[in-house]
């Protein structure tokens, strides 16, 4: 029987709809969003395209990929600082078909409490890009130590990466009972 501490969140189910004021869940299309223009077959067959799933959208700069050969967090997971990234989108995707953990506010005025906050359980095979300006935490990967590949801005003139200190909030993080 966890306690919930009083600065508690549950973590609920990723759905494009739920994440959609923060940006895009990158998963193919379902099969009722689905339409000749966005899922086609190539390579003779032997692919269907799920085509512009999410754009990278950058204020300058250049698109680039890295791996975040990240430290899995253990529970109870406490939430220390929030970001967001004026110039440009960023996603992630597990490459070790490791879940993650999602923890968003809208773009704008800082959060504020736990009460402002967001938190999303990721499944291996959904990958997330945050919109830019979107606050976020930092990389929380579950299970093992794993590798993530993150789109975001590279080469860019100017900060692109605002932190908020929220150690002191002591929020943690529950995972729904299964
Ligand atoms: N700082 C950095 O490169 N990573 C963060 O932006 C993050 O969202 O994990
Ligand atoms: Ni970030």
């Amino acid at each position: 029987m966890s306690t919930l501490m009083k600065n508690t969140i549950v973590a609920k189910p990723l759905t494009k709809a739920d994440f959609a004021p923060y940006g895009t869940v990158i998963e193919p299309y379902d099969k009722d969003e689905q339409t000749p223009e966005n899922s086609y077959h190539i390579n003779k067959g032997y692919a269907c395209r799920h085509h512009a799933i999410a754009e990278a959208k950058l204020d300058g700069g250049n698109v680039g990929m890295s791996i975040f050969r990240a430290k899995k967090r253990d529970f109870p997971i406490r939430l220390s600082v929030m970001e967001y990234h004026p110039f440009g989108t960023q996603a992630f995707f597990s490459m070790n078909a490791q879940d993650y953990v999602v923890v968003v506010a809208p773009a704008g005025t800082p959060p504020q409490s736990a009460d402002d906050l967001t938190v999303f359980y990721a499944k291996s095979h959904q990958g997330v890009q945050y919109d830019a300006n979107v606050w976020h935490h930092p990389l929380l990967a579950l299970g093992h130590d794993s590798d993530f590949l993150v789109i975001d801005r590279i080469n860019s003139e100017g900060k692109n990466c605002y932190e908020l200190d929220i150690d002191g909030w002591q929020v943690q993080i529950e995972l729904a009972p299964e």
